[in-house]
């Protein structure tokens, strides 16, 4: 034997080693890689629980595709395509089920409760704190759900209309003011005016967004509010660590965006702290006794768990963070996309101003919510505003409970939905877009018809049809409409939104002309969406020609 033979091995020698073992192995673990993929996907595609609905066989092996359609922001309308080609119920990812059914809408939201799923932890405020809409559980909801709900009641908002009126008469002014034909972005305008109506019903406290729009100024509130839900699909995509070096890149917009909750978080603590002084001095309230609970954030304050507990100081900021986010962004875009569709629709224009002249003969005096909703056409105009507008038309995910669950009540053991078993922890969702586009119940469904929800007889009844007929089609309608959501976790707001779609349109309709300016089309307008809708291009410009001259 050579001394050779027993040396041990140079240094390229053990790379040469080390490739001719690396080789093998690497063709190993592709190999094995490549046939746990076959298996899988063979698994999914014919024996997973969900593998007889229907859907691509694509969307059963990966969330890749269904992924791509989210990142296009084009998610409602690849769905609603589905719908069209499978039928009411369909697989859209290997542990995901989307359906497009009035019965399972009822069980799943209505019945059964199940809870939200996790995409919804992407709008948790600073330092993770949830809020309503955050809380995923709906035993823990419940309580979160109690602690405002009573502020939203239509009786305690009528007695903030006074205010909302003369901030909306503020805008109007603003609008009044502006040299003829400047066009305005309305996403921008709308959204100053609900955070005002928004801060000013939740603090008592004058924000001032809409006189900083018109002297155009920036409001760092406003845009906080516009930024955060971009903070929260940021902040999902990088690592927790990566958070920290994200938010100190050296860029001034990108530090807004992370700063976001921050000013929020900060705007609210200010409130929380003023309206906590005067607090100290008072007897606290007795049951029953209001008088010092308008505003949300005194009955937040005031709010006792069963437990006795009040809430921690960090919910009660949280809480107020997640409506000032749910609210404005929402109301600014409906509001949009209702008058960039009457820019394009003098016939309907014509009767709601028609209406609404005479139900407001001071163009500066906006009538009671009582008088508004008793406008049977401006009505009509909204929900159909709603239907094919309403600001969230996506997928409202909820996650199928276990078997046996007590929830599922007397005699039911397991979710089945149109004929098929989800078994726990599916993803299950229906969205507004889909159930709002049904021709069976919504026949023309891409047409803005207001008519179709008067009880019109030339309009819906056939010759023979009766006025049963006619109730059950109005019926029909409104168990479809779902633009807030709907069953135990419908919209929060969703007085204050009536109350503010309708007092602000009258104001503007009693007030202005609105026309779409140059560029503002339908691909301009063209419906996106992220949760939200949004036009495709970001932005909705109009012009208000004031109706002065026609008033007089
Ligand atoms: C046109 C305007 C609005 C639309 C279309 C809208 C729509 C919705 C929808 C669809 C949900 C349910 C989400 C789900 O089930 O996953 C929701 C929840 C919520 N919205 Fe709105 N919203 C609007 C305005 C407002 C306003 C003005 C506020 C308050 C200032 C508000 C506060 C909330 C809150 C707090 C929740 C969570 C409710 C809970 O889980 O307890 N929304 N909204």
């Amino acid at each position: 034997m050579t001394q050779s033979n027993h040396a041990p091995a140079t240094a390229p020698h053990r790379s040469i080693i080390a490739m001719s073992f690396s080789f093998p192995t690497l063709l190993l673990a592709v190999s094995a890689f490549l046939i746990f993929s076959l298996a899988r996907a063979i698994y999914l595609l014919f024996f997973h629980p969900l593998s007889a609905i229907p859907g691509p066989w694509y969307a059963d092996i990966t969330s890749l595709w269904i992924t791509s359609h989210i990142l296009r922001l084009k998610q409602c309308k690849t769905i609603q395509e589905l719908f069209q080609t499978y039928g009411p119920i369909v697989r859209i990812a290997p542990n995901r089920v989307v359906f497009c059914d009035l019965g399972a809408m009822k069980s799943v939201y209505s019945t059964w409760k199940f809870d939200k799923s996790v995409y919804y932890k992407s709008l948790v405020m600073q330092n993770d704190n949830d809020h309503a809409m955050t809380t995923l559980p709906h035993a823990q909801h419940l309580l979160c759900r109690k602690a405002y709900a009573s502020f939203y009641a239509p009786s305690n908002l009528a007695k903030l209309q006074p205010e909302i009126s003369r901030i909306t008469a503020q805008m109007i002014d603003a609008l009044h003011n502006l040299p003829a034909h400047t066009s305005v972005e309305t996403l921008s305008l709308f959204r100053h005016l609900a955070l005002d109506i928004i801060v000013w019903s939740s603090y008592g406290f004058h924000h001032g967004a809409i006189g900083k729009w018109a002297e155009n100024a920036e409001d760092s509130l406003t845009l906080a509010i516009y930024d955060f839900p971009k903070r929260g699909v940021l902040r999902s995509l990088v690592p927790k660590w990566a958070w920290f070096f994200v938010c100190r890149f050296p860029n001034a917009r990108l530090r807004l965006l992370c700063d976001s909750a921050r000013i929020m978080a900060e705007f609210v603590e200010g409130r929380v702290n003023e309206m906590r002084a005067p607090m100290k001095e008072k007897e606290p309230a007795r049951d029953g006794d209001d008088s010092d609970k308008s505003y949300m954030l005194s009955r937040l304050l005031a709010y006792k768990f069963p437990s006795g507990e009040p809430m921690r100081e960090e919910h009660v900021i949280s809480e107020c963070m997640g409506h000032l986010v749910a609210g404005t962004d929402t109301m600014s875009l409906s509001l949009s996309f209702f008058l960039w569709e009457l820019s394009r629709r003098p016939d309907i224009t014509r009767k709601l101003q028609q209406e609404i002249d005479t139900a407001m003969p001071d163009p500066k005096v906006i009538p009671s919510i009582q008088e508004l909703n008793g406008l049977e056409y401006f009505n009509a105009f909204i929900k159909e505003g709603l239907r094919l507008y309403g600001a969230v038309p996506s997928l409202l995910e909820r996650v199928v409970l276990e078997t046996g669950s007590p929830k599922y009540g007397v005699g039911v053991e397991k979710c089945n939905l149109l004929g098929y078993d989800l078994p726990p922890g599916t993803i299950v969702s229906t969205q507004a877009w889909s159930m709002h586009r049904d021709p069976a119940v919504f026949p023309s469904p891409e047409t803005f018809l207001p008519e179709r929800y008067l009880p019109s007889p030339s309009l819906s009844k056939e010759e023979g049809d009766s006025d049963l007929a006619d109730t059950e089609r109005l019926t029909r309608m409104a168990n479809h409409l779902i633009p807030f959501g709907t069953g135990s976790r419908l919209c929060g707001g969703m007085n204050l939104a009536h109350l503010g779609l309708r007092m602000i349109l009258a104001a503007v309709l009693r007030n202005f002309h609105v026309e779409a300016a140059p560029g503002t089309d339908e691909r301009s307008m063209d419906a996106r969406d992220s949760f939200v809708m949004f036009p495709a291009s970001g932005e909705c410009k109009l012009i208000f020609k004031s109706r002065g001259c026609a008033l007089s």
